[in-house]
């Protein structure tokens, strides 16, 4: 398997297959969501847009991140997901980082959205699906979050075989300047527990699958063999 890493604006091309990453913290939350009931996350391309779809749809609920704001019933916040009843919702979320990776991504023929939560079954549907190449989309920081880019390679190493440990990665993970801002504070929609549950290897059983459906960015959840 080929793999290469590149920040979102670095996507010269549609790849084939995308592996987005954000592990502070969308793609965190969106595991969290999905074990609290959910039943699927669209992705959306804007604040505006969130609004609109949940104004055309009010049994969807919007989630965005930093404050809680009017219209937004939810935050980006793994610690604050987790006591949601979301059984058979449908979600709607943007952030700034994560979301904004899986939807450049939105033409490649297999399009998954991870983070350490789901991380041996995102690396086992790769492995499964015999991949070639494989862009790892680190969404952080112009590519450069060092969170994103430990569990893109941390995610690499066990797609490919390589019996990978996961301390290592981890602990760049906790030391991200990410970690460092939720911990202090700089970030907003904030739970205390919220960076470990950012850490937490393989706490859900599924992988993260982005598809279009009826031209929106939508995200379920795949349970891998
Ligand atoms: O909510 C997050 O952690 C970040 C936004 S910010 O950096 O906290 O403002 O968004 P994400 O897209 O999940 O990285
Ligand atoms: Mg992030």
């Amino acid at each position: 398997m080929e793999t290469r890493f590149v920040g979102i604006a670095e996507l010269a091309e549609v790849p084939s297959v995308a592996v987005v990453v954000d592990v502070m913290r969308a793609f965190t939350v969106a595991a969290w969501a999905f074990a609290r009931g959910a039943e699927k996350i669209v992705l959306a391309e804007s604040l505006d847009d969130a609004l609109a779809l949940t104004a055309r749809h009010p049994e969807w609920v919007a989630l965005k991140d930093g404050p809680p704001a009017p219209g937004f019933a939810l935050v980006n916040s793994p610690g604050l997901l987790r006591s949601a009843d979301l059984g058979g919702r449908t979600v709607v979320q943007k952030t700034t980082a994560g979301t904004v990776g899986a939807l450049a991504v939105k033409d490649a023929s297999l399009v998954l959205c991870a983070g350490f939560v789901v991380a041996e079954a995102t690396a086992r549907l790769l492995r499964a699906r015999g991949s070639g190449s494989v862009t790892f989309v680190v969404t952080g920081e112009d590519g450069r979050a060092d969170e994103d880019l430990a569990c893109a390679q941390y995610i690499a190493g066990r797609a490919t075989g390589a019996g990978t440990d996961a301390a290592g990665f981890l602990r760049r993970a906790a030391a991200s300047r990410a970690a460092t801002e939720l911990a202090e504070g700089v970030r907003l929609g904030v739970h205390p527990d919220d960076i470990a549950l950012c850490l937490e290897v393989d706490r859900f059983p599924f992988a993260m699958v982005a598809a279009l459906e009826d031209s929106l960015m939508v995200l379920r959840p795949y349970a891998t063999p």
